[in-house]
């Protein structure tokens, strides 16, 4: 049965790309998902496979990652305007380009007031958290007699564009991971903390203001530790809780490391001066752990997933 080509359209999709503007102590962040979709004479390609029209699906990616270095990223829109038309007028066989984005938002951290002396401003200048509501969660056990409240959050996302480092770490034969001495630190924060109202005798605490102020300590800790590890980070997030808060004893956090791959752009004749990143989705480092007041018994289950 004789077929023809209908409608065809080609590119990399969802590329995942991150712009650190350095202002100072100042950053700004730009956090795009881009995706190409380029169309033209493109019969050839798929009546005969030939490909001497087709522009590869990765020179696309690597424009995207370039044009942030070259261009900035201004808008999504200005950003998306400049790669369809380089596309449409640098490469003849292509006639139409179709650039799709997505935006995530981000504002700033507030910092804690003794660190806002320290640093002469109410928000961490390079401290950010994603914007849209966190997920809110609670169990609550009860037996007849005791009480069990353990409360949390997930989805906090969290991002540091300087004061992290990773180094120093154990090195065999399997190990590439170069040294970083300036890396992003971003994750989505799951947190779970036990609280230690435990009976109608004891004073209830104010589950309301208890979640504020836990949230509020997590997101201070996350920006105002300069890291030298992720689970470093985690240890000072769950100590400032446990110790502002005494109706909390336990707390538990589950980290993904979001990482943040900065991008060679020396292939095309650009310094990439820890400005653009492509951000990863997976494989993710996966830090875990558990806070305790001292002498404590931990009961906050190990896989929080259910929680
Ligand atoms: O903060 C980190 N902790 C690790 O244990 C680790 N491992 C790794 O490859 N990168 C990182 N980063």
């Amino acid at each position: 049965m004789p077929t023809i080509l209908g409608q065809n359209q080609y590119g990399k999709a969802e590329n995942r790309v991150v712009k650190i503007t350095r202002d100072g102590d100042t950053h700004h962040i730009k956090d795009l998902n881009v995706s190409v979709a380029l169309s033209g004479d493109m019969d050839d390609v798929h009546y005969s496979g030939s490909n001497a029209n087709v522009l590869p699906t990765d020179t696309t990616k690597n424009t995207v990652y370039a044009f942030a270095k070259e261009h900035g990223i201004e808008s999504a829109e200005q950003f998306g305007i400049h790669l369809a038309r380089h596309f449409v007028t640098s490469q003849e066989p292509i006639h139409r380009a179709r650039i799709r984005i997505e935006e995530y938002a981000w504002e700033r951290i507030a910092t804690s007031d003794a660190n806002s002396k320290f640093i002469g401003s109410d928000e961490v200048r390079h401290s950010f958290a994603r914007k849209g509501q966190e997920l809110r969660t609670t169990q609550i056990t009860f037996d007849g007699e005791n009480w069990e409240v353990i409360s949390g959050l997930k989805d906090l996302t969290v991002m540091n564009s300087t004061n992290s480092e990773f180094w120093g770490y154990v090195k065999d034969k399997y190990t590439t991971l170069k040294e970083a001495y300036d890396r992003i630190l971003c994750t989505d924060v799951s947190a779970a903390w036990r609280y230690n109202w435990t009976s109608d005798e004891e004073r209830m605490p104010n589950w309301e203001k208890s979640y504020e102020q836990a949230k509020k300590h997590i997101l201070q800790a996350f920006a105002e530790t300069y890291s030298l590890s992720l689970q470093q980070t985690l240890y000072q997030m769950g100590s400032r809780v446990i110790n502002s808060r005494s109706e909390i004893d336990e707390i538990r956090f589950s980290l993904p490391n979001n990482h943040h791959f900065l991008v060679d752009l020396e292939p095309f004749g650009l310094k990439n001066d820890n400005e653009v990143y492509f951000a990863a989705d997976r494989p993710y480092g996966l830090i875990e752990a558990t806070i305790l007041r001292d002498g404590v018994e931990p009961r906050i289950p190990v896989d929080m997933t259910n929680l």
